[in-house]
């Protein structure tokens, strides 16, 4: 049998609001090194489950093991410190922070051995140049456009020195050329080595930069595979992304 190697792995992971079972019993694995695009409509629990990995939400039942250990007793900044980092669908930088300053906290702050300042300095540079943002360093946060509020995003997640990086909707709101840069961007990280977890709601970029893809629909696992099998999966267009998402991949 294939013994393949798993950063990620989800098993009956579960997690209720009240009455409410916002993540119903899913399962899946990444492979190390590989990215994996998470995919469903609004409210199918798919941010829910990304706070079940980070630990963000601990009343979950299930486990969530990373690297082959559970990480159910762990808070967010142990699994941080671990090497598990994430986006936020809504960006929270440091408004009236530079971007350097933006990205040296999560430098100094996130990694298992805290770095000297210095480092940190250096860290951001070479992260805000990796992510195109080189030219604005000593500018204000709240003086970017969205693109760029994403790659600081990107940027402020890097720092902590992840090997597994969850992105939640970093490309969705982005102009045509944006969109391309940011798949770009993605598979550069992933080529640093860095395994991924994405949600996504634009179709062709999720489909272009995933080595395999999960639907989620209602909480629940819908199906997995590789994003052509999954895109042209009858279940999936009709009963779930409807015509509108079938222009979008077949466009
Ligand atoms: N903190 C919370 N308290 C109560 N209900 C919540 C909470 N967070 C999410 N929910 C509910 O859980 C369900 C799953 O929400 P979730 O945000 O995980 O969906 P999603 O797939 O990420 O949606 P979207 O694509 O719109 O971001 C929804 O019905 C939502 O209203």
């Amino acid at each position: 049998m294939e013994n393949k190697d798993y950063i990620l792995e989800l098993e009956n992971v579960s997690m209720k609001f009240g009455g409410l079972l916002a993540v119903n019993e899913v399962s899946f694995n990444l492979e190390r090194g590989k990215i994996l695009g998470v995919i469903g409509p609004n409210g199918a629990g798919k941010t829910t489950m990304f706070n079940t990995i980070t630990g963000f939400y601990q009343g979950y039942t299930g486990t969530v093991k990373f690297n082959g250990a559970s990480m159910n007793k762990k808070k967010v900044n142990e699994r941080c410190k671990l090497g598990i980092a994430r986006t936020f669908q809504v960006t929270r930088p440091f408004e009236k922070n530079t971007l350097l300053e933006n990205v040296m906290v999560g430098s100094f702050y996130g990694q298992a051995k805290k770095p000297k300042m210095k480092e940190c300095e250096e860290e951001a540079e070479e992260l805000l140049e990796f992510v195109g943002l080189a030219d604005k360093k000593d500018e204000y946060a709240m003086s970017l456009n969205v693109a760029q509020r994403k790659k600081l995003e990107l940027a402020r997640a890097l720092s902590t020195k992840p090997s597994l990086l969850l992105l939640d909707e970093v490309i969705g709101g982005l102009n045509p050329t944006e969109v391309l840069e940011m798949m770009d961007v993605i598979k550069d990280i992933n080529g640093r080595g860095v395994s991924i977890l994405m949600i996504e709601h634009v179709m062709k970029a999720i489909t272009g930069v995933s080595d395999s893809m999960v639907v989620i629909n209602h909480g629940q696992k819908l199906i997995e595979g590789n994003p052509k099998e999954v895109m042209n999966d009858p279940e999936v267009i009709e009963a779930y992304l409807g015509s509108a998402a079938r222009r979008d991949v077949h466009a």
